[in-house]
């Protein structure tokens, strides 16, 4: 017999548009890899065919719900939507209720979006910026650290995050200063220097990066007292000063204040040997990913991100294949429509329960919808990024290589206010 079709439906920005993320570039391709490969799947949803129809939206909310309203009332009827940038994720998973729609974002890392009670249907592959807040912590204790200061630019992604940070120190009696700026941080620093912050974590975009690091050049502000902590997502040689941008800063200066630093990031590749349940390793699927592309896949846009775009794709396969086991015998999948609320019910559990190894790692979400996923965290040292070790938010397990470097070889520096022994 002709197999059933199951639609679904998925928005990718292709441009960044406003400043967003365009991070459709790789994983469109990904996911419609994943589609073709659980499709030729004989042992998940045997007599189905996944088919999705697919829209560009810029990481433009507006565009996305006018594309939303194009899945929803133009047949045939849609299971599930994929999702890629937060503004996007935040529209259509807030309406998406309505229509008793799962939505699984690939790309939503905005804290904001672990809101069950403004986005209860959806899961994300694509870890919470907050992910990397108890592993900033964790440092801090490791090296004894007492006290630091959040220097952040005020998108709600790092408004979001850095109140989640400062209540995680509290919690752990470790004093937070906060300075924050839009655009031009040059004051923010000035009052670094007065208030003679030492642990600085940066929470903003690269090109605010780039003007922060040129600014603590000027103001003195790194070398032996101070710790930088930036975001590890940014490309490994962004604090080259492109001429555009008119920093005033030679690209040595840059490298000077730059070396030294900390980042840390969600792991979005996996690096076991293991394949997945795609039989493919996460390397095997980069790999196959990058045959996509003629150029440099550095320059593709949601390169890093592709691995959890393809996940996602397997997560909704594996629920729409539980939900297909657990339906009362005269209920079937391609029964769904927009109020169908035993369907709709049984596939929420079936998501929620997800737990698979992915090309991304192991494919999981907490109760709030949230990716679980472990944290890599780097140093700078010789104008390289080198590996100083993991941290695995459900263990608290801290894996740590003894690679750090200080300047002059000695230990960490102090933060300014550790009690010194007498
Ligand atoms: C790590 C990054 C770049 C964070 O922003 C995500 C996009 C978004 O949250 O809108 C994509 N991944």
């Amino acid at each position: 017999a002709e197999p059933v079709t199951l639609h679904i439906g998925g928005t990718f920005p292709m441009e960044s548009g406003s400043g967003g993320w365009a991070g459709g570039e790789a994983c469109l391709p990904a996911v419609q890899m994943a589609l073709e490969d659980v499709n030729n799947r004989l042992d998940i949803l045997p007599g189905y065919v996944l088919n999705m129809t697919n829209h560009n939206s810029q990481c433009q909310p507006g565009l996305a719900m006018q594309q939303l309203y194009d899945f929803l009332y133009k047949p045939p009827t849609k299971l599930m939507l994929l999702t890629g940038c937060s503004p996007v994720t935040t529209v259509i998973a807030e309406a998406a209720p309505v229509w008793k729609l799962v939505v699984l974002s690939y790309g939503g890392s905005s804290p904001a979006l672990s809101n069950r009670n403004r986005f209860p249907t959806l899961f994300r592959t694509h870890p919470s910026a907050n992910m990397q807040n108890p592993t900033r912590i964790h440092i801090m204790e490791k090296f004894k650290w007492k006290r630091f200061t959040i220097l952040m630019s005020v998108e709600e992604v790092f408004v979001t995050t850095a109140k989640d940070l400062e209540a995680l120190a509290r919690k752990k009696g470790i004093r937070v200063d906060r300075q924050s700026f839009y655009g031009d941080p040059k004051d923010a620093m000035k009052t670094l220097q007065r208030q003679d912050a030492r642990i600085i974590v940066g929470l903003f975009y690269v090109t605010e990066a780039r003007k922060v690091l040129c600014q603590a050049y000027h103001h003195g502000l790194y070398g032996r007292r101070y710790v930088w902590f930036f975001i590890g997502w940014y490309a490994d040689t962004w604090y080259y000063p492109p001429p555009e941008e008119h920093l005033n800063c030679t690209a040595e200066q840059m490298a000077a204040a730059a070396e030294y630093h900390f980042t840390t990031e969600s792991v979005m590749l996996s690096r076991d040997n293991l394949p997945a349940i795609s039989d493919m390793t996460g390397m095997q699927f980069q790999e196959r990913l990058t045959r996509h592309f003629q150029k440099e896949t550095a320059n593709v846009g949601g390169f890093p991100e592709a691995p959890l775009a393809y996940d996602a794709v397997w997560a909704l396969a594996l629920a729409f294949n539980c939900t297909r086991n657990n339906l009362p015998s005269h209920i079937r999948l391609e029964n769904f429509s927009y109020d169908n609320k035993i369907i709709a019910d049984t596939l929420f559990q079936c998501v929620k329960n997800t737990s698979f190894r992915g090309v991304s790692g192991k494919v999981m979400f907490s109760d709030s919808g949230d990716r679980i996923a472990r944290t890599q965290i780097e140093q700078m040292q010789g104008g390289k990024y080198k590996i100083m070790g993991y941290y695995d938010t459900t263990s608290g397990d801290l894996e740590w290589y003894n690679k750090e470097q200080w300047l002059n070889g000695r230990g960490p520096p102090p933060d300014s206010t550790v009690i010194k022994k007498h």
